[in-house]
């Protein structure tokens, strides 16, 4: 369930309406709801309530500063995989304790950054990373508390470029070397072994990858225990899908996910941690654009709006579909027609939708991408030299803009001509 409804024919997020926002920003624009950025991290925090948690956010797919407060002044911790998402988590008032950092390529400036801020885990993936993070931990004097990706092997049933729990991926560590990897851990200076990670991949819509992969950690977190590890934590990643198109069946809820986590790995008497992004931030967010022009095409009408691929890349890159709505409610019985909705950059993959059904729209008409608050704002690019469009956050009646739209001079100050020139 969103906050982004109709009310007396005009979509509103919250208690504020679309075209009021749109007049005060201009289009095109992302709005988040701050109810349901709200409910989906309780979904998950109830949902995991039987064990001691952490919900970590994932930061890659929503990484604005407003969002991040507000999910970390819920309790949330934070999932980052970068310096930039790091500087981002503390800035938003989340502390180090409260970090976990995931990547297969974490700098050793990333590992000083994250142990200077006495950062929650390391989520570590691969021989030559162990050995870095030993030596800058070293070097610091500290203890890095430690978790190893394993890579389970398991096929996760998604998008090919968002799968990243098999053997052919390039994330973790194969789960049949995981002990071999953990005693050459526990051997080394700086290198604190507090549990074990696993992610297998992004909107997943069914819990049994999951579950394979989960029952593979529980099988390890005995065997590491035997070898004499203190395993006390279980990072059982992100990765679970949301409903995009809203006529489809829905993937399980956070519930379901949370009884599935007691079955396989309850037993352990692990505290968990999980990393969710998509499920808390997409559903919660919305980019509304306007109809430029309605060309009429050979055998098709192409609805060309203000918003493009750089705006909101997912579509190009993944042919993921996002549910496009008309922002003021089309009148019962109308006849739809059937539009390739496109943006105005010079490439035929600026496409968002084709022979999508939609009542007929003008110039200047709003829409509304749904499903937008993941991987949107986050992935958007200025190619064409078109600005970054503004994020607005929304809160019952009030709204503000939680990242500006950059001016022209503001972009073009940002080059420098060389004086040789
Ligand atoms: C390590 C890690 N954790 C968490 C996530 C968040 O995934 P999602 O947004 O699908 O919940 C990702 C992205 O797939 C990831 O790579
Ligand atoms: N960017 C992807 C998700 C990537 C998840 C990365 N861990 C998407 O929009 O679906």
């Amino acid at each position: 369930m969103d906050h982004f409804l109709y009310r007396d024919g005009v979509l509103h997020a919250e208690d504020v309406s679309i075209p009021e926002i749109a007049a005060q920003v201009g289009t095109p624009f992302y709005v988040y709801s701050a109810a349901t950025l709200k409910r989906h991290i309780s979904l998950f925090n109830e949902a995991l309530e039987w064990a001691d948690h952490l919900v970590c956010f994932a930061v890659k797919s929503n990484s604005n500063l407003a969002v991040l407060k507000l999910l970390g002044d819920l309790g949330a911790g934070m999932d980052v995989v970068s310096g930039g998402e790091f500087h981002r988590a503390i800035a938003a008032g989340v502390p180090g304790e409260r970090i976990v950092f995931s990547g297969v390529g974490k700098t050793k400036d990333e590992m000083r950054l994250a142990l200077g801020h006495n950062i929650r885990q390391f989520n570590l993936e691969s021989e030559p990373e162990y050995r870095a993070l030993s030596e800058v931990a070293s070097e610091m004097g500290v203890e890095a508390p430690v978790a190893v990706r394993v890579n389970p092997d398991v096929d996760a049933k998604t998008h090919a470029k968002i799968s990243t729990g098999k053997s052919e991926n390039k994330f973790g560590i194969p789960i049949a070397r995981a002990r071999e990897v953990y005693a050459e851990i526990a051997k080394l200076p700086g290198l604190k072994v507090v549990g074990i990670d696993v992610h297998i991949g992004s909107q997943l819509t069914e819990l049994e990858p999951f579950r394979l992969a989960y029952q593979k950690v529980a099988e390890l977190t005995e065997a590491l225990r035997e070898d004499g590890h203190d395993i006390t934590r279980l990072d059982l990643g992100g990765g679970l899908g949301i409903p995009y198109e809203r006529s489809n069946d829905a993937p399980p809820l956070p519930i379901e996910y949370g009884q599935m986590v007691r079955e396989t790995v309850g037993h352990l008497g692990c505290e968990i941690e999980i990393e969710p992004g998509r499920l808390v931030s997409g559903n919660a967010g919305l980019m509304v654009s306007s109809v430029i022009y309605v060309k009429e095409g050979e055998g098709r009408d192409f609805l060309i709006v203000d918003a493009a691929m750089n705006d909101l890349v997912r579509p190009a890159m993944y042919e993921a579909h996002h549910d496009i709505i008309p922002v003021i409610e089309a009148e019962p019985g109308v006849e739809q027609r059937g539009y390739d909705i496109v943006g105005p950059i010079c490439e035929t993959g600026d496409t968002f939708a084709k022979e999508r059904n939609m009542a007929p729209l003008k110039s200047d008409d709003l829409i509304a991408f749904r499903s937008a608050g993941a991987y949107g704002a986050v992935m958007a690019s200025e190619y064409n030299s078109r600005p970054l469009i503004p994020e607005v956050l929304v809160s019952g009646e009030q709204f503000s803009v939680i990242r500006a739209r950059p001016t022209y001079e503001e972009m073009l100050g940002r080059d420098t001509i060389p004086e040789w020139m």
